[in-house]
């Protein structure tokens, strides 16, 4: 019998609690800054001391980290992420009285979100230049039979300053292709549409627990699917190209939301109808101009504006609400190359970038806050 990836990682896990070691930090590291911290714990740019490599030490508090999630975390890391866009493990891991801390490639250039925040909108060439590497980089993760499950511009790490070389990292939440997990709903984008149940299921917990009604209410458990990931690189799309999220959460009550699946499901409906009806190359010669001819017939709702047909028949595949029709990442790789924004949204792009350097260099330093909110998530 093969083992699944999930048995294999455990196995991993296992072995590897054997041989933790219990270190000093600066006994073998001079720790220069903090990188960033996340809701688990922080993490620190470090030099080894005796061979002077670079490093991001990720430190998870152990009074709030289980033993099991921490080695998780490090061998996927360590063993799978063996792609030049996933962040990988150095094979260095131990414990302090404090911390368990391992070590990973460190990206010296920040995160994606603090891009996106200081550029409203990063340029296409740019834009296309990332998803190209994620989606390389989530497909490999699928391949090796794992789905990240928190694809975010603040779990995407920087190597330069210009995005040339983008690695994704943060595997605290990767799991193995089926797994069955409770389902958690957060308040964001990101968030998939089949968790909006768990969302209604929170609001009746809350509810009996003000009533004082005792009767304990059922997990929702959901299988973990890659088209988890489909969702987020959708998300993280879009939010490259506009600086800001597409809906606040994707469920019935959020009106950016409603109008998306409106317009997808009025898409869906009139491709089924034309799909009997007969070819003809002499009017419609190439895909682009179908979906030229759709987006006038159809167009998308506002906050899609500037964007092109291209990319919303992207949209189609990525975020399409039902999970079992999503697209896989993969699907990013045949739209790269063409054209994401609009012909007059790219000329105001170019204006607008040229403004904005302009302003920063008058502004010299002073901070911008953008729409973005970083985000934590409570489950592990
Ligand atoms: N390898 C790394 N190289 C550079 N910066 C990093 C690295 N790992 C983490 N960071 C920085 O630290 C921040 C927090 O890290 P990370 O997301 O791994 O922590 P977390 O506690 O698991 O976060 P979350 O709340 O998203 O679950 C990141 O947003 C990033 O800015």
């Amino acid at each position: 019998m093969t083992a699944t990836a999930g048995q294999e990682l455990d196995e991993l896990c296992y072995l590897s609690a054997q041989s933790m070691l219990s270190l000093k930090v600066s006994d073998h590291f001079q720790v220069v800054k903090l990188l960033g911290e996340g809701s688990y714990g922080k993490v620190m740019l470090a030099v080894h001391r005796k061979r002077g490599t670079p490093m991001a030490l990720k430190f998870f508090p152990r009074q709030s980290t289980s033993l099991t999630s921490f080695l998780r975390e490090y061998n996927l890391s360590l063993s799978y992420c063996t792609h030049p866009s996933l962040t990988r493990a150095l094979g260095i891991f131990f414990s302090t009285p404090s911390y368990y801390v391992f070590a990973q490639q460190a990206g010296l250039y920040g995160d994606l979100y603090s891009v996106i925040v200081s550029e409203a909108g990063v340029d296409e060439e740019c834009v296309q230049r990332v998803m190209s590497q994620l989606s390389s980089a989530v497909m490999h993760l699928h391949s090796l039979g794992f789905v990240h499950r928190d694809i975010k511009p603040e779990n995407i790490f920087l190597c330069d300053s210009s995005c040339r070389w983008v690695k994704l990292g943060d595997f605290g939440l990767a799991r193995a292709i089926g797994t069955t997990v409770r389902a958690v709903w957060y308040d964001s984008p990101f968030c998939t549409p089949e968790v909006e149940p768990v969302k209604e299921a929170e609001k009746e917990r809350q509810r009996r627990e003000c009533e004082g009604i005792e009767e304990e209410m059922e997990d929702i458990w959901i299988s973990v699917e890659p088209c988890i990931d489909s969702w987020a690189l959708g998300v993280l799309v879009y939010c490259l190209l506009t600086g800001c999220f597409p809906w606040e959460e994707s469920t019935h009550d959020d009106r950016g939301y409603v109008r998306y699946k409106e317009w997808f499901d009025q898409e869906t409906e009139k491709e089924e109808k034309n799909s009997g009806s007969e070819w003809r190359p002499e009017e419609e010669n190439d895909c682009y101009t179908i979906m030229k001819k759709k987006h006038r017939n159809n167009p998308p709702p506002s906050q899609f504006e500037g964007l092109s047909p291209l990319v919303m028949s992207l949209f189609r595949e990525l975020l399409h609400p039902q999970p079992k029709l999503r697209g896989s990442p993969e699907e990013l790789l045949s739209y790269l190359g063409g054209p994401w924004l609009m012909e007059t949204e790219r000329e105001e792009k170019r204006k607008a970038e040229e403004a904005e350097k302009e302003a920063r260099k008058i502004r010299e330093g002073s901070g911008v806050e953008g729409e973005l909110v970083r985000e934590g998530r409570g489950e592990r």
